[in-house]
């Protein structure tokens, strides 16, 4: 279980978040949604310790992630593994090396710097990219594949961290529609099959509906709604999103 407390984060002039509370079970897929600037990357980049908050907590399985350090620190990193618009993978490498380095923090340094991994581990590698349909793009450079196909090598790479949450911060911005539905399933199905709670920030109202089971909505770093897809309404939408509960979500739907 996540659980955050009071969870705050300010930039020089910006309150990004602002006495956040939330606490999300096990095993959800989550949408967090909002407007641009609500606070959703900044969210997700507390809960990877990728940024300091400036105040509150953070607990996963009764262990507070705000004071973890050094190798607790990189360990967590690990299994809180991030997915972002931009793939972020290494352009040059092959897709299966990508991947690979998703299990960096488990193995010694200097096999880690001179990218030696063991007969097992490129194995599960390659299972990992057999599960995802990308096993025929292994040994292709990443560079040379589709956004669609670079994201779910992303997501490989991220189950290669043996997660026990993913984050992913707006994986389908840059994806066509085919691609995002794709990459969604894929998203979906690491959530059912491995029963990996996911976060996930996006900006169609229309995929947050259709893949999560569970919405947190943010407004200004503000929680403005948390609870199932069901119990989103047109006015709970308008609250969100600003303007009149009847025109609000066709607004929102047509902008996604
Ligand atoms: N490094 C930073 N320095 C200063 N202000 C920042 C920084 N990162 C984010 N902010 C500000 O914090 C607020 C929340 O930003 P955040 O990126 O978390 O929002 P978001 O909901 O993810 O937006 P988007 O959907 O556009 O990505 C915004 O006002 C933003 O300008």
């Amino acid at each position: 279980m996540l659980q955050i407390r009071n969870l705050t984060k300010r930039y020089a002039g910006t309150l990004a978040l602002d006495d956040l509370s939330l606490t999300i079970p096990h095993g959800h897929m989550v949408a967090v949604i909002g407007r641009s600037g609500a606070g959703k990357s900044t969210l997700l980049r507390l809960l990877n310790r990728l940024i300091e908050p400036s105040a509150g907590t953070i607990a996963f399985d009764q262990q507070e992630i705000t004071q973890l350090s050094g190798a607790d620190l990189r360990r967590w990193r690990a299994q809180a593994a991030m997915i972002f618009q931009s793939y972020n993978l290494s352009p040059r490498l092959d897709v299966l090396t990508n991947v690979l380095i998703g299990a960096s923090t488990e193995i010694p340094q200097a096999r880690r710097l001179l990218r030696v991994y063991t007969r097992e581990e490129r194995l599960r590698a390659a299972s990992i990219l057999d599960d995802l349909g990308m096993v025929e793009k292994a040994l292709e450079r990443a560079e040379r594949l589709s956004g669609g196909q670079q994201q779910r090598v992303a997501i490989a790479r991220a189950l290669m961290q043996s997660p026990r949450i993913i984050l992913a911060d707006e994986p389908v911005a840059s994806l066509d529609p085919h691609n995002t539905r794709v990459v969604m399933d894929t998203l979906k199905w690491i959530n059912r099959e491995h029963g990996i709670t996911v976060l996930c920030n996006l900006h169609s109202l229309e995929l947050a509906r259709s893949y999560a089971d569970h919405v947190v909505a943010l407004k200004d770093g503000r929680l403005e709604f948390e609870g199932s897809v069901a119990e989103l309404t047109g006015e709970s939408l308008s609250t969100v999103y600003g303007g009149t509960p009847e025109t609000e979500e066709k607004k929102v739907l047509e902008v996604a």
